[in-house]
């Protein structure tokens, strides 16, 4: 495939999970963080309330980190802006926007187009990802505040936060030189996936993407279940997140129309909180190395997804240890498998609840890691990883890590 073109052509080129990172998207938390109050955290997927000053300078000091090994970022916010191509677009967004926000009520919904259409594009941006305060629009018209007190509703917020968005690896994912954009399993997380919708539908370096999995489906699917094994193979987690049915109709379409990819590997893994995701238990490192929850390997089921001669979809289950399987489809002499917590029980357990498996490959055998998981980090080392170190007192309460926390737009491939 010529690279150069391939780029030109749609802004995306992501052939594999280590090919040497060229330009990444990420999001910088922002006031959707300071809106996070405890009665509401669990619905909004948090288990603690960052302090977001000191989850900007570890965001910053992870953005850094990219920069400095020649890697371009760009952020969330900025491409939703620069998606807003005229007015009519920019009228479109806050329509659906407030629309997939639940606000039903003519009055609130006025008030709230007023609020965020007297806002410059990047700042009315930002306002849709913080949510909207009652009390923002109280200050803004003394009537709707009256008629927001009658209403006799203590709910705080007019919109929501949208808090997870720090977390880019998700509503959306880039594969080979196409996108899918994702119908999340939760409310919460479904809203962000419309700013993709937009950047794939407007932004001037993007709109031209092949769509492999659209946000209209009925099955959910969502990013941290994708990784590009190779530019022939892809790895989907049947997880607490994505359904089976999603896997399908993905599978579909990238086996039948990308230039590359040949097979799916469906990995069915344990359905809970901690393992959400196929990435916060298995993420590669190098063309033969994955770092993996070693608690889980006794429960991960491995089905093949290959299109036959005459373009109908056969799936049959793999038996055998899983680094056989993976030695097996991705045509290597060994894999191995770098358990995370260095073979203790306890410290698997606690690091992977901060994302100890969750690396970042920026080149084959190159990763970015959290510091606090330092027993995973060593063994990863152990094993001629060369580890760049990220701080994560803050960022980890989110419950994802360096890979959830970026959406590769260009690789070079593997
Ligand atoms: N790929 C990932 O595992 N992303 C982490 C998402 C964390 C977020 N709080 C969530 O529950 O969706």
């Amino acid at each position: 495939m010529n690279k150069g073109v391939s780029f030109l052509e749609t802004g995306i080129h992501n052939t594999s999970e280590i090919g040497r990172l060229k330009k990444v998207l990420l999001h910088r938390p922002g006031g959707e963080l300071e809106n996070l109050m405890p009665e509401y955290l669990e619905r909004l997927l948090f288990d603690d309330i960052p302090y977001l000053k000191e989850a900007q300078r570890e965001h910053d000091a992870f953005a850094d980190c990219l920069r400095q090994q020649g890697v371009e970022v760009v952020y969330l916010r900025d491409l939703v802006a620069e998606s807003i191509t005229d007015a009519d677009v920019r009228a479109d967004l806050i329509r659906q926007f407030l629309e997939e926000s639940g606000v039903k009520d003519d009055r609130l919904r006025e008030s709230l187009e007023d609020f965020l259409s007297a806002l410059p594009d990047k700042e009315m941006v930002s306002a849709m990802m913080a949510g909207v305060r009652k009390s923002q629009l109280r200050a803004n018209s003394a009537r709707l505040g009256d008629y927001l007190s009658a209403a006799g509703d203590d709910y705080p917020f007019a919109v929501d936060p949208l808090p997870n968005l720090y977390f880019t690896r998700d509503p959306f994912a880039t594969i080979g030189t196409g996108v899918s954009i994702h119908k999340m399993h939760t409310a919460t997380r479904n809203r962000e996936t419309l700013f993709g919708k937009f950047i794939f539908e407007h932004h001037p370096d993007y709109r031209n993407a092949p769509r492999w999995y659209d946000r209209g489906e009925t099955s959910s699917l969502e990013g941290g279940d994708i990784l590009i094994l190779s530019p022939q193979v892809l790895a989907v987690g049947i997880s607490q997140r994505t359904e089976e049915d999603s896997i399908d109709a993905l599978a579909e379409t990238v086996l039948s129309e990308s230039k590359t990819f040949r097979k799916l590997l469906a990995f069915d893994i344990p359905k809970s909180r901690s393992f959400m995701h196929l990435d916060t238990v298995f993420t590669m490192v190098d063309r033969d190395k994955f770092t993996v929850h070693p608690n889980i390997l006794q429960q991960i089921t491995v089905f093949v997804m290959e299109l036959d001669e005459n373009r109908k979809m056969k799936i049959r289950q793999e038996d055998g240890r899983l680094e056989d399987i993976l030695k097996e489809h991705l045509e290597l002499d060994k894999v191995t498998l770098i358990p995370c917590g260095q073979g203790s029980e306890i410290d698997a357990a606690r690091e992977q609840w901060s994302d100890g498996s969750n690396t970042l490959a920026i080149g084959p055998g190159e990763v970015v890691v959290y510091s606090r998981n330092y027993v995973t980090n060593r063994a990863l080392e152990e094993a001629g990883i060369r580890l760049h170190t990220i701080p994560s007192a803050e960022l980890s309460r989110g419950r994802g890590g360096p890979r959830c926390m970026s959406m590769p737009l260009w690789r070079e491939d593997p």
